[in-house]
């Protein structure tokens, strides 16, 4: 645009969490953003003058939204199986255990063919983009190169991402599905080393033991170095369904809870996310805030596994970070906002058998999808919500597309066309998304 490093300014309306409201709405406000794709101004329309001469942009330069048009953060997908996107949608009916043996361990050990890694990878990058997630932290397979793949398509398309290769060595059910210990450790080593070496921006590698019942209590411990001497985050799985918790006990009889096993292991440290938590405990729930690891909430999942129902506003009081996941393909939908909506619609059922239980209102699951979201994966200081100096990674959403599935109404002002949006709203209402200021959806 002009010198002094401003790229762009947009002005119109803006929704955002903050770390004291859930939600804010500006109706007039201004953002600019910088040439390395920060935000250097966030502040009230009638600044704009003073801005421009701050900053040395020309007023008209400055791209309005139409008034039907927001912009709000971009959304963080805490929990993602990129490689079972391909039976997305379909095989739903069997509890976790059978499920992982019949149809998901199948088809994660054909991600030895990079043929069929790249066209699954492309389009799960591509769906994901286009549903407004802005940053994803995916699970690949146990085969390394498939996940350096996912690293350079994701890297490709500008996604922000944390990459995992699965590391497992138990595996009775499908035994060509795992690594022997050694191979895993070696394997994860280079899989962290050459995914570094590539010095992509936005894409980095996670720890990633599948979880309990699939790894020894040497390969663990190995993990848990391994994170810790490379200072990465670690992900994982943690008592998701009874049965689940029920074996893990019996394997590790040593260990006072599921919990415990991680801690042990030296895998529930501050940059650990884990999914699901349905049956933590009260006592393990304080661990995690002690630790300072976070819960990926995987609603859809929960309800399509008949896994179990997490209590969301349990976890929020025990001051555990909380962000939402869509845990494709044990959920089937890609999309955060319906994650959004499963969150809330938990709530409420947990709230029929629970009247004390205060349901979590759309605001606070718009605060899970985004900021809360990038606190879990230790991301906040550089994405989440509108603060400046942080990316901008952001969604411009329009209400008034040809072919919609939100009506407006006389009267319906910013915040409640945010709320028809996060309810009723899809992929066409998302016209462009912005990860580190890059324009990455249209694709160019
Ligand atoms: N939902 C889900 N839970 C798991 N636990 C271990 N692996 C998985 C997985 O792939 N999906
Ligand atoms: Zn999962």
């Amino acid at each position: 645009m002009s010198s002094g490093g401003v790229a762009r300014v947009y002005r119109g309306a803006f929704a955002h969490s903050t770390r004291d409201s859930a939600l804010r709405v500006l109706t007039d406000f201004v953002l600019g953003v910088n040439e390395q794709g920060k935000i250097i101004f966030f502040e009230d329309g009638q600044n704009v003058e003073s801005l421009s001469h701050q900053w040395g942009f020309e007023t008209s330069d400055i791209e309005w939204l139409e008034p039907h048009e927001f912009f709000m953060p971009g959304m963080v997908d805490t929990h993602i199986h990129a490689p079972q996107y391909a039976y997305s949608g379909t095989h739903l009916d069997l509890p976790l255990l059978d499920w992982l043996n019949i149809y998901t361990f199948p088809v994660e050990s054909r991600y030895e063919d990079l043929d069929f890694a790249t066209d699954v990878y492309t389009k799960v990058v591509k769906r994901t983009l286009c549903n407004g997630t802005t940053t994803a932290c995916y699970f690949a397979t146990i085969h390394t190169d498939a996940s350096l793949l996912l690293g350079q398509i994701a890297d490709d398309f500008g996604q922000r991402a944390l990459i995992g290769k699965v590391c497992m060595d138990c595996n009775s059910m499908v035994p060509n599905y795992k690594e022997q210990t050694e191979e895993c450790k070696d394997e994860t080593d280079r899989f962290i080393h050459e995914l570094l070496k590539k010095k992509y921006a936005l894409v980095k590698p996670v720890v990633t033991p599948r979880f309990a019942i699939s790894c020894s209590s040497s390969l663990l411990s190995n993990l848990g170095k391994i994170a810790k001497n490379n200072d990465l985050h670690i992900q994982s799985h943690i008592s998701e369904n009874k049965e689940e918790v029920q074996f893990v006990k019996e394997l590790f009889p040593d260990c006072t809870s599921y919990t415990d096993v991680y801690v042990k292991h030296g895998l529930l440290t501050n940059k650990t996310v884990m999914a699901h938590g349905c049956y933590l405990t009260d006592e393990e729930l304080m661990i995690f805030h002690e630790k300072g690891a976070a819960v990926s909430h995987c609603p859809n999942s929960n309800i399509s596994l008949i896994s179990g129902l997490l209590n969301a506003r349990n976890v929020l009081n025990h001051k555990v970070k909380l962000g939402l996941g869509t845990d494709v393909a044990g959920g089937y939908s890609p999309s955060m906002l319906d994650a959004i909506r499963r969150a809330v619609d938990t709530s409420k059922a947990l709230c029929i058998q629970d009247a004390e239980l205060q349901p979590l209102s759309y605001k606070e699951a718009f605060r899970l999808a985004t900021l809360g979201g990038s606190e879990v994966l230790s991301l906040d200081d550089c994405t989440g919500n509108f603060e400046v100096g942080k990316d901008f990674d952001a969604l411009r959403v329009n209400i008034c597309v040809p072919g919609s599935p939100i009506d407006l109404f006389p009267g319906d002002d910013p915040e409640v066309i945010l709320e028809k949006f996060l309810n009723l709203g899809d992929d066409r209402n998302i016209v462009e998304v912005y990860v580190a200021g890059k324009q990455v959806v249209p694709f160019s």
